[in-house]
């Protein structure tokens, strides 16, 4: 057994990992301990697969769109082509994500990391001793206790399917469900999502959640509501038939699990170093230190409540990198956050959110705009665009939005960049944008 000793480890080569790390590299020793894929979830396996099927999907929808306005086209998706495009992005993340490391001089090991001593991780046959150590192992899919779950896939296996199968059932309308599901039922698939209460995306507002519900079965995705499925059998044809309860019962070709995601912390040993952790991940402090000060927590597998997002794991690992190198004594601020759901419609969201708003009537005003209407929105016939912002009643700025349209993802990042500059509408009207484009609208959402 060898032992070396290096200034900081990190466990998990995702997007917080690697944020720390090369934020510490010029100046520390840093180990990158990796067990799976370089790079970790969003480019191989997550974000970047899922937008780059998603953006044939949706050019498709909007063509469709655009047909009652004199487009005239009749697109198919070609499944094994979509995916020959996306696997010629995804197959280079690994090899270019540790070649980055080694260029900056950064130590990798691929193997599972654990704790054999409070500073000591056990890697591959050598121990490595650190002052430090960052734990940014992220999470992984739910599959529920049931009768046939060995038959369940996962998101991960739906962004590398070979070839679309026939039918297709979701358990679970949250990000992951509804956005596969999209993707699904555009290529041709006949889709069924199954979701075991009353509303899809529970963090938003259920008016507009309906909203994306109709445009989803408008494109062919099939919603079974209140519906819990507690077994799964294989047929002898090898479909899967499905049971629930209300006398549930539906045949597909295969299931997948989007009913959440939990910590991966398995083989860590965290109680060797004293971190404390539950379902919903490590416990961590303001400063993301967890209970072992020298030994933080960031990104996914951190317990708080912020989205779980890539540019929220960044930016943990970039704040702990600095706390590392003594620059920050702050506890971690963060900005707004926007979140999108990229699906037939966009669902979007930042900010303070109108039920805030609406409990809190002294402090804030709640502006819904049916912009269907408005010319950015006509011109592409995104009749069902929605755009509510809250604002803050003091000073007339913007705290919060929430975006239903084809173009949330744009529209949205645009008004959090206001709610970060606290602009008001005199700042924005100092502006001069390119016009006609989303963005010469905020002036009128102040
Ligand atoms: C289908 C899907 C779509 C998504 N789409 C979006 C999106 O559009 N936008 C967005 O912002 N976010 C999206 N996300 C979420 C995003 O991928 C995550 O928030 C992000 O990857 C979190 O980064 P992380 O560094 O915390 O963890 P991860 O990226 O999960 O990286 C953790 C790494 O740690 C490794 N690891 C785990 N245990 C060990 C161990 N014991 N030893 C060594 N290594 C270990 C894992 O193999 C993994 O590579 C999506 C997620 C999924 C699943
Ligand atoms: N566009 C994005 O930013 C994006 C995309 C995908 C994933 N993500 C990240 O990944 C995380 C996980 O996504 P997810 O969709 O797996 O989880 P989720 O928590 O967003 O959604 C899970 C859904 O499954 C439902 N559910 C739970 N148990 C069920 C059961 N037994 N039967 C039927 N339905 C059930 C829940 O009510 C919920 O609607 C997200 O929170 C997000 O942070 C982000």
């Amino acid at each position: 057994m060898e032992n070396k000793q290096v200034d900081v480890i990190i466990i998990g080569a995702g997007p917080g990992g690697l944020a720390a790390a090369y934020q510490l590299a010029n100046t520390k020793s840093v180990l990158v301990i990796e067990n799976d894929l370089w790079g970790g979830t969003c480019p191989n396996r997550g974000c970047d697969p899922k937008k780059m099927l998603y953006s044939v999907v949706h050019t498709k929808q909007q063509a469709a769109d655009l047909a009652s306005v004199g487009l005239q086209s009749d697109s198919k998706i070609d499944w094994e082509s979509m995916m020959a495009f996306k696997t010629s992005y995804t197959e280079k993340v690994p090899s270019g994500t540790l070649d980055g490391l080694k260029s900056t001089k950064i130590l990798t090991e691929h193997g599972q990391a654990k704790f054999i001593d409070q500073d000591t991780i056990m890697v591959n046959e050598t121990n490595y001793q650190a002052k430090k150590i960052i734990i940014a192992t992220g999470l992984h899919p739910v599959t529920p206790e049931i009768p046939g779950s060995e038959y369940i896939h996962t998101s991960t296996d739906f962004l590398s399917m070979p070839h679309l199968p026939e039918k297709i059932a979701f358990l679970g309308g949250g990000f992951v469900g509804i956005e596969l599901a999209n993707i699904a039922a555009e290529s041709g698939a006949e889709v069924h999502l199954i979701q075991h209460n009353h509303q899809i995306l529970k963090a938003y507002p259920e008016e507009l959640t309906e909203q994306l519900v109709d445009s989803m079965t408008k494109h062919g995705v099939n919603f079974h509501f209140d519906t819990e499925i507690s077994s799964i059998q294989e047929k002898a044809d090898g479909n899967y038939e499905l049971t629930g309860n209300n006398d549930f019962n539906l045949e597909v070709d295969e299931v997948f699990t989007s009913m959440g995601r939990q910590p991966e912390l398995d083989s860590l040993n965290l109680e060797i170093p004293g971190v404390t952790f539950d379902k919903r991940g490590i416990q961590v402090n303001a400063f993301m230190e967890t209970a072992n000060s020298n030994v933080y927590a960031i990104g996914d597998v951190a317990n708080k409540s912020i989205p779980k997002l890539t540019p929220v794991a960044s930016f943990e690992g970039a704040y702990v990198a600095d706390r590392i190198l003594s620059q920050s004594d702050e506890p971690i601020d963060y900005p707004a956050i926007p979140q999108v759901v990229y699906s037939s419609l966009q669902l979007a969201r930042t900010g303070v959110t109108p039920q805030e708003a609406h409990d809190n009537p002294d402090m804030y005003v709640v502006k819904t705009a049916k912009a269907g209407s408005w010319y950015t929105f006509n011109r592409i016939q995104d009749s069902n665009a929605v755009i509510v912002t809250v604002l803050d009643k003091k000073n007339n700025t913007i705290v919060g939005a929430t975006v239903l349209s084809k173009i949330a993802d744009e529209i949205i990042n645009y008004l959090t960049f206001e709610i970060n500059q606290r602009a008001d509408k005199q700042a924005v009207d100092k502006q001069i944008l390119a016009y006609p484009t989303p963005a010469s609208d905020l002036t009128y959402y102040l």
